[in-house]
């Protein structure tokens, strides 16, 4: 089902990811038209791990999971995600996938790529503000550097609406770009990821502009900052499941 996924996102010029290039406006960065038309490749070419972390969290749905459960992802983009684990999971225990996202023309893209996924019938979008989110009996929740564009201030309400939604058992999975407290290490990691990002493509400049689009608009926590508001938020088991430098994916659990 990945290889399904993947050739429907066959690269061409159009496709790729060359919004930060010279002659790009300069601008905040938002989930428009424009980064809709690149967002395969700019995930790509931008997320570490993106296909490890998708196959690690299917391994860990497939533990929590009951037979008829529904599966949300928050900020799901154009599907890619989402249908991946989908694709990953058992046909015959009735799972039902809702991707949630307030981003239209993701959605549109989203639905484009599900007419040509097998278990189509058991996907569903809706057009939301995740931040409002109010679907109880959900067995599994996932929020894949999604957070991160939520405002500080909105993220312990809007967890703790997750964490009342979730059934006794059922699990939130974050993924997230994070910040380090200590100095060095936060410098050497952004090197490290900036590194990873030229060994794919990207130039100085097109780094460079994008972090500025992305400034004030992504703001990462640290491992410890996910944890305690997690925490706070009354999840029981919060543990990281995987990471790379800048980049962690984190469990919490709603305990039966
Ligand atoms: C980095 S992308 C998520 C990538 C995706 N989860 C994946 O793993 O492929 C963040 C998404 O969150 C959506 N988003 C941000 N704030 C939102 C909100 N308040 N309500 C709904 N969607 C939101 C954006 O439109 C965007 O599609
Ligand atoms: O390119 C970057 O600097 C990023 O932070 C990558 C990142 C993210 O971490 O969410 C930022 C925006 C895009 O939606 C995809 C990926």
């Amino acid at each position: 089902m990945v290889q399904e996924v993947e050739k429907s996102s066959t690269m061409t010029e159009s496709s790729k990811d060359n919004l930060f290039k010279v002659d790009s406006i300069e601008e905040d960065f938002v989930f428009n038209e424009r980064v809709v038309e690149v967002f395969d490749d700019m995930l790509e070419r931008s997320i570490p791990c993106y296909k490890q972390v998708i196959e690690s969290s299917a391994r860990l749905l497939v533990k929590f999971l009951t037979p008829g459960d529904t599966l949300y992802d928050l900020g799901c983009s154009n599907g890619t995600s989402l249908l991946a684990i989908a694709g990953m999971l058992p046909d015959d225990c009735g799972f039902s996938y809702t991707g949630i996202d307030n981003s239209a023309p993701m959605l549109e893209k989203a639905r484009l790529k599900t007419e040509l996924f097998s278990k189509q019938d058991s996907v569903s979008y809706l057009l939301e503000d995740i931040t409002q989110f109010n679907h109880p009996g959900a067995g599994a929740i996932i929020l894949g550097y999604t957070l991160q564009f939520i405002r500080p201030l909105q993220r312990e309400s809007f967890l703790k609406s997750l964490y009342r939604c979730l059934r006794p058992g059922g699990v939130l999975l974050l993924s997230e770009k994070i910040i380090s407290h200590d100095r060095r290490l936060n410098r050497e990691y952004i090197d490290i990821y900036h590194q990873f990002k030229k060994s794919r493509g990207y130039s100085e400049l097109e780094i460079a502009k994008k972090r500025e689009a992305l400034e004030n608009v992504l703001i990462p926590f640290s491992i410890a900052e996910n944890k305690e508001i997690l925490t706070k938020c009354g999840f029981t088991a919060v543990e990281t499941y995987f990471q790379w430098f800048n980049f962690v994916s984190m469990i919490a659990v709603k305990t039966v």
